[in-house]
This record gives structure tokens, sequence and C-alpha cells, in this order.
């Protein structure tokens, strides 16, 4: 799979909690390209718990919804806002975990209205949480004068992120 390279890095007052690299209270996702999917592998810790040894499902909500901004950046190639999500917690994630997985793709789009959907797999491979986002995504001048996006590509070269 191809790295995404992050079209808000080096922007001044970039400092997105899912995915400035500079944010330190934030969780620091990077993502990949896989067929039509996008991926993120992430390191959970245990300052994200929200019982012992399980990651908070409001962390886990961040991660869902912000893998799902990064679909539309890349298949759509703009950028929205968040209008509606829905998440089911269907095992708990333990912050014990080397990594996660997580994965979204683009499902319908109406209008300008994305629906995305997305998961959070455990290091066994098992489906724990998933999302169904709906974003509300503006035109691409709009993201461009607003949202400060030029494009959103991948690296050239293949790689494999969890080595
Ligand atoms: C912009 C909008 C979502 C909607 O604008 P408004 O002026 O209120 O527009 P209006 O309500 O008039 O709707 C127009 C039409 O669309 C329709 N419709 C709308 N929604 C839905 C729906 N869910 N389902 C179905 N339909 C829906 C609606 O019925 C209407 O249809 P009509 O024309 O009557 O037939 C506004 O409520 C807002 O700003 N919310 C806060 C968003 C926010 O802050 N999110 C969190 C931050 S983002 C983040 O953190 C993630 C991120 C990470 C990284 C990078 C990027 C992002």
């Amino acid at each position: 799979m191809k790295k995404i390279i992050n079209p808000w890095k080096g922007i001044k007052g970039y400092f997105c909690f899912g995915c400035a690299p500079e944010n330190e209270a934030g969780v620091k996702m990077e993502f990949y390209e896989d067929g039509d999917e996008v991926v993120s592998f992430w390191h959970p810790e245990p300052k994200y718990q929200g019982w012992k040894d399980t990651l908070h499902g409001g962390i886990q909500a961040v991660l869902l919804d912000e893998i799902c901004a990064w679909a539309i950046a890349l298949k759509l190639q703009t950028t929205g806002v968040t209008s509606k999500m829905e998440t089911r917690y269907l095992k708990p994630v333990m912050t014990t975990d080397e990594y996660l997985v997580l994965r979204a793709s683009v499902k319908e789009q109406r209008r300008n209205l994305v629906t995305v959907t997305a998961s959070i797999s455990n290091r066994a491979g098992e489906v724990c949480t998933q999302a169904v986002c709906t974003y509300f995504t503006f035109s691409k001048e709009k993201a461009r004068e607003e949202m400060y996006f030029n494009g959103c590509f991948t690296e050239k070269e293949d790689v494999n992120p969890i080595g």
C-alpha cells in the first residue's frame, strides 16, 4: 500500500486532534491507500483508556471520524465536516494491543452528502467497532479557500507499514 501525504502538513495553525503530527495532545494518525480503502495502523496507549486496558469509546469515535475525513480527501479530492455519525461498539478495544487497524471507504454520495463506513479491528483481526459517517462535503473551491486543501495524494513507493 502507499502512504498518503498529509495535505495540511506545515500549514500555520493546523493542529487537528486526529492527524496533526505536531499536536502532542492528539492521536497523530497516519494513513495509507489500499485499493478502495484508506487504512491506518494506530498504536493505542494507556493514556487513552476509558476503563482499565480498554480504549475509550470517544477516542474510538475520533479515530473513525478522522479516517472517514481522509477517505473523502483522497477518494473525492475535497473536504467537509461530519454531519452525522453512528458508532457500534461490538467488542472492547484493548489499549494493550500492539496496534489497531482502521479501514474506511466511501459508500454513497447524494448531492454533497457523502456516506463513509469505517471499522476498527484488533491485532487478531476481529472487527471491534463500526461506524457510518455522513459528511457534508464542500465544493473544491471552498475546500481550497477555507480548509487549505490543495489535493490529497500518495507517495510513489509501495510500503508495508507494519513491517
Ligand atoms: C454544514 C452543516 C453540517 C449543515 O449546514 P446547514 O447550513 O445547517 O445546512 P442544512 O441543515 O440546511 O443542510 C442542507 C441540506 O443537507 C441536509 N443534511 C445535512 N446534514 C444531513 C444529514 N446528516 N443527513 C441527511 N441530510 C442532511 C439537510 O437536510 C438539507 O437538505 P435540504 O436542502 O433541506 O433538502 C452544519 O450543520 C454544520 O456546520 N455542523 C457542524 C459540523 C461540525 O462541526 N462537525 C464536526 C467537525 S468536522 C470533524 O471533526 C471531522 C474532520 C476531521 C478532519 C478534517 C475534516 C473534518
